[in-house]
């Protein structure tokens, strides 16, 4: 069954009252393919332990880190400070702003609209927190629906708005319907790719009712997202039993990678993995205080070096460390990368290349982090850091403070890198595994009629 099918069909089931996300129970709710689900459980670690590398840098004889850190120093150029990356940042910010800007005429409505609602559901989801900071028992479709209510709303209103001017498929429909894709973020060219199609099946079905319309645009989006992603591998990937699982995870300031090594840590070691972190972003004094708040929370080690450390010397004793406690799953947390620094994309490589001297196989996945809330900004990330390293994956953060959704059909679109991740939230349980599947239900589900 293909997507849209499948879309359809949640839609025929959905209970009347389809504006309540959390009442709605759909059946299929329980089939998700989670890639980390079917993990054996292990046996978990010594609780609140912090390693502090204090040799990370000084060169000192008979450490493994200290040659294969000093293979690499000619490569290598620290950075001075962060200044680029706060003013992309800014950037980013300002950015966001002005579009903002221009989008609140079309969501102002649905922000207003919304404020009361979210306000609400904010308390009753830190309620049933409190209880269990679990990421596996909600209903995943549910935070799917709750996480992208901006983005839907932002979506149907501008559909509506587009629709609510039809009077015929004409020029000036397809390229209103251009301008309407481009403003939801899906891209130049794809925007101008669904157009096409949109004109070529309307003629071809003989489409001339608004409804028809409607419904044959979304599932020519829903069916060419299914059709681009046909080939991409969305599992996590593991080291042999007995080895320990590298995860890298990069991507620039503030777009939440600290965030996410926590929520991942917690997500594993609820589920018996043991787990380790690394604080390789020795730049920010406050980034390594916000790794071991996280490790505190979810209970497991972090190792971190003094400030200023090499960060691949950090790599190296964490990746040793974790070989010799017989770690599961190793997460490093790297410093805010700029897309336009050399030196810093050298640094990342570089970290790669000191993980493989002590486990040639890993790291098993370079995850890039990418904020959601700065939209095709997010994209243009993604492309230079794709060039630059070996990113196997991404995750899409902030996806709850943003109706930019359409960015995750440009994604695929452009960079063919699968997204593995989604985070709707600043707890633990606000990291998903990314389904398509839900993800596209949430974002159209107003769009189409069952
Ligand atoms: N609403 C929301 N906020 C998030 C999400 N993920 C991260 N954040 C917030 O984003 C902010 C930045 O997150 P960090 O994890 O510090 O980002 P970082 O990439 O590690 O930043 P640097 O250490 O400066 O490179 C924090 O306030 C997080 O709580 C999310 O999915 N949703």
């Amino acid at each position: 069954m293909g997507l849209f099918d499948i879309f359809k069909k949640k839609k025929q089931e959905e209970p009347v009252e389809a504006e309540a996300p959390q009442s709605a129970q759909p059946e299929d709710a329980t089939a998700k393919t989670d890639s980390s689900a079917n993990q054996e459980p292990e046996a978990s670690v010594a609780a609140d332990e912090t390693v502090t590398v204090n040799q990370a840098v000084v060169v000192q004889g008979t450490d493994g880190a200290e040659e294969a850190v000093a293979d690499e120093e000619d490569s290598l150029t620290l950075p001075e400070d962060n200044t680029d990356g706060n003013q992309v940042a800014e950037k980013n910010q300002t950015n966001e702003q002005s579009i903002d800007e221009t989008e609140r005429y079309a969501e102002s409505e649905v922000v207003e609209s919304n404020e009361t609602v979210v306000d609400d559901e904010v308390k009753h989801t830190e309620a049933a927190e409190d209880k269990t900071e679990s990421a596996t028992d909600d209903n995943e479709q549910a935070v799917y629906e709750k996480g992208l209510t901006q983005s839907r709303k932002g979506f149907a209103s501008r559909f509506n708005k587009f629709l609510a001017n039809f009077r015929s498929v004409d020029e000036e429909f397809f390229e209103d319907l251009e301008d309407t894709l481009i403003g939801a973020d899906l891209g130049f060219d794809l925007a101008i790719q669904i157009s096409d199609q949109v004109r070529e099946e309307a003629k071809l079905e003989n489409l001339k009712s608004k409804e028809d319309i409607r419904e044959l645009i979304i599932r020519i989006m829903v069916e060419s997202y299914e059709e681009q992603g046909k080939d991409e591998d969305q599992n996590m990937h593991f080291a042999p039993a007995g080895q320990p699982t590298v995860v890298l995870f990069v991507g620039v300031n503030g777009v939440g990678k600290t965030t996410t090594v926590g929520k991942m840590a917690q997500r594993y070691k609820d589920q018996g993995k043991k787990i380790m972190l690394a604080a390789a972003d020795t730049f920010r004094a406050g980034a390594v205080k916000q790794l071991q708040e996280w490790g505190e929370r979810a209970q497991v080690p972090v190792v971190t070096g003094p400030e200023k450390a090499d960060p691949s010397s950090v790599v190296y004793q964490a990746v040793e460390r974790a070989k010799a406690e017989q770690v599961d799953m190793l997460f490093v947390d790297t410093a805010g990368r700029l897309q336009n620094n050399v030196n810093l994309m050298q640094e990342l490589a570089k970290m790669n290349r000191v993980v493989k001297k002590v486990l040639p196989d890993a790291p098993q996945e370079v995850l890039l982090v990418l904020d959601a809330t700065t939209g095709q900004n997010a994209l243009q990330q993604a492309k230079l850091f794709k060039d630059s390293s070996e990113v196997t994956g991404l995750v899409l953060t902030k996806m709850d403070g943003t109706a930019k959704g359409g960015i995750v059909f440009a994604i695929r679109d452009q960079l063919h890198l699968p997204v593995k991740w989604i985070g709707f939230g600043e707890k633990a349980s606000d990291l998903r595994v990314f389904s398509a599947e839900d993800f596209v239900y949430g974002l159209f589900k107003d769009l189409v009629k069952s």
